[in-house]
């Protein structure tokens, strides 16, 4: 038996208030485990696909299952117990840069804590500990006590995903994670979302504008074009003539 889509788009539409397209009539589903990434011009709508998985963005109309079940209509607890599972990283780190790595890393614990502690820092030694092998997973391990802003680019990024980690979440979402770094730093953020992919199961999926990471990285590429889903296939599939096409076709747009 095959096993149920981890997501699944359903006749998925998005038009923004001021008349703006950003997805027409996505459906589309995603296999558990597996490595995602999303290529397009830009305006395409990768962001927007990315932040309807976790609700950031309510799409128009259709319908999006996590693990079978539909989340349009989730609130409160149900949404926030959706968020847990759903870890994401952005372009531009998200981090407290005053703040040390090890709480930036608990930080993203605070789904499980009453406000008030949060503020305290009141962390138990449990998270504690969680945050030193969250560290440990993107090799980050001696940074704990470094402020957030004295790292690298791709050091910070790394944090961020350790930051995910304490979620302990199904899927990871990653808008653009690496469009501001330089190559050798890019390697090491996409070699940790890869390493999370194959020994955690974790669902990834990337935005990517590079060509030549997607194919390194992917198990499967998508491409957006005007809100569209114009190309899917594995890996295997993949020719560089496919991935210009969707480049130059979307220039006509
Ligand atoms: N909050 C918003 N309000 C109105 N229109 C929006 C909003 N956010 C995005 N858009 C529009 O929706 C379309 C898709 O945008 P989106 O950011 O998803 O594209 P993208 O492929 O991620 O682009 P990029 O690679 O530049 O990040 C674009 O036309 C964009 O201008």
């Amino acid at each position: 038996m095959t096993q149920a889509p981890i997501i699944s788009f359903k006749g998925v539409n998005k038009i923004y208030n001021n008349g703006t397209v950003g997805l027409k009539d996505i459906s589309f589903d995603i296999p558990r485990g597996q490595f995602l990434v999303v290529v397009g011009l830009s305006g395409a709508g990768k962001s927007t696909l990315l932040r309807t998985i976790n609700r950031m963005h309510e799409i128009t109309s259709g319908e999006i299952t996590i693990e079978e079940e539909p989340i349009n209509d989730y609130k409160g607890q149900s949404l926030r117990l959706l968020r847990r599972k759903i870890g994401m990283i952005f372009q531009g780190f998200n981090l407290i840069n005053r703040s040390s790595v090890e709480r930036n890393v608990l930080s993203g614990r605070v789904s499980y804590y009453p406000t008030w502690k949060t503020i305290c820092g009141l962390f138990t030694k449990a998270d504690r500990e969680m945050a030193v092998r969250s560290l440990q997973r993107v090799n980050l391990a001696d940074k704990l006590y470094t402020r957030a802003d004295e790292l690298s680019g791709g050091q910070q990024q790394r944090v961020a995903i350790a930051r995910t980690l304490m979620q302990d979440p199904k899927i990871i979402l990653a808008d653009e994670p690496v469009a501001s770094l330089d190559p050798l730093t890019t390697a090491t953020v996409m070699d940790t979302l890869q390493r999370l992919n194959r020994e955690d199961g974790i669902t990834v999926i990337v935005n990517l504008h590079s060509v030549a990471l997607a194919r390194k990285y992917a198990d499967r590429i998508i491409g957006l074009r005007a809100g569209q889903l114009v190309y899917d296939q594995p890996i295997a599939a993949v020719t560089e003539a496919d991935l210009n096409r969707i480049y130059a076709e979307g220039e006509q747009v």
